[in-house]
């Protein structure tokens, strides 16, 4: 059994704590009392966000938050972080996340993903550190046999190097475990993380071109761009788009929190998906976020996208059954903060 510890007296190591997942994950976790250090190279972020951190939490929180701009790669940095805190647990977000990049930049998907994490739980391992909760994804099942998806659902061959990633890195974690049961490792699968915090000040800013459906859908509604390109509607789905179960990005936040809880004094692997359990097409999302902008959102129907799968979408019951977890934000509620974000910062943090 590893330590049992109080909130106000756990470090908390947040790897990619500048990004997107990360920085909501840190707003809930200062806000529970943690004192939390950021790990994060800014190559997908930026230092904006850390006053916008401060803002929400207010300023006895933000005192218990430190932040590093370094690489998890850098061995030499990451073994001076943790030299100078003691870091009781680590959450793992830092990586490179576009699916189509990954296919052309293999060796820098492989390298950075991979080989940081090797390096972040060699560090680990010489502190005495052995908790981790790292950032996996529904990518892991593949093109699903049936549905919904439960932890038990088989991992599938992954179709891009992005996805390998997270598929090794559960793998790299769960052998670790087996080598040294003392490790306390979480596996978090996330279905499709949206939305953006209530407050309008933190929110996903991606840079050019969005890949992902609902970001392309707020810059469609602000007029960056002309029409949202609809993948496919010829999929056996009830209106022939694609099927995803998109969650709320502060709910993924308390995911972490009530991870973190439920892992405190814990040894093994464990392995939790994050979802609504709600699958939701691309046109609903389309006309849902026209609710929430007050506009229709204007779409062309072109051909399927390469890779994608027709439909997925989680059970979640065991997070709810084991760590007392569940979604509250429902898809009006996403595009509506996704649009109060995207309106109020229409470039997003370097606006
Ligand atoms: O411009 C767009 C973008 C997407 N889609 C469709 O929208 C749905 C969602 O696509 P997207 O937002 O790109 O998410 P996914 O491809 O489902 O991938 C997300 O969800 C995976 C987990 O399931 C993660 O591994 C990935 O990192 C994350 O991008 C799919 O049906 C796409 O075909 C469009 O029609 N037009």
């Amino acid at each position: 059994m590893s330590e049992k510890i109080a909130p106000a007296d756990t470090c908390v190591l947040v790897t990619g704590g500048a990004g997107f997942i990360g920085s909501h994950t840190v707003v809930e976790l200062l806000q529970d009392g943690y004192q939390v250090v950021i790990v994060d190279d800014l190559s997908n972020a930026s230092a904006r966000v850390l006053d916008r951190i401060a803002t929400i939490v207010g300023e006895q929180a933000a005192a218990n938050l430190t932040f590093y701009e370094a690489d998890v790669n850098d061995r030499e940095t990451l073994t001076k972080i943790f030299d100078a805190h003691h870091i009781d647990r680590v959450i793992h977000f830092a990586g490179f996340k576009a699916v189509g990049q990954s296919v052309s930049m293999p060796i820098e998907y492989y390298a950075n993903n991979i080989g940081s994490t090797l390096t972040l739980v060699d560090v680990m391992r010489v502190h005495g550190c052995t908790s981790i909760i790292f950032s996996s994804s529904a990518t892991v099942y593949g093109d699903p046999d049936s549905l919904p998806l439960t932890e038990a659902s088989p991992k599938k061959p992954a179709t891009n190097p992005y996805g390998w990633t997270k598929w090794m890195i559960e793998q790299i974690l769960t052998d670790l475990n087996t080598a040294d049961p003392e490790w306390n490792v979480v596996l978090l699968r996330y279905f499709n993380p949206i939305g953006a915090h209530p407050s309008g000040l933190m929110g996903e800013d991606p840079k050019g071109i969005p890949n992902n459906l609902v970001p392309y859908v707020a810059q469609t509604a602000i007029g960056k761009l002309d029409a949202v390109h609809v993948f496919g509607d010829d999929y056996d789905t009830p209106d022939g788009t694609g099927v995803r179960d998109y969650i709320h990005v502060c709910d993924l936040a308390t995911g972490h929190a009530s991870a973190l809880a439920w892992m405190n004094g814990r040894t093994g692997v464990e392995v939790f998906n994050l979802g609504t359990g709600r699958g939701t097409s691309v046109l609903e999302i389309i006309h849902a976020f026209g609710r929430a902008c007050g506009k229709e959102i204007p779409y062309v129907i072109e051909a399927r996208r390469a890779g994608d799968v027709t439909s997925n979408y989680a059970d979640c019951s065991k997070a709810k059954a084991q760590m007392g977890w569940k979604a509250r934000y429902d898809i009006d509620d996403m595009c509506h903060d996704s649009w109060r974000w995207q309106s109020t910062n229409p470039d997003g943090y370097e606006g």
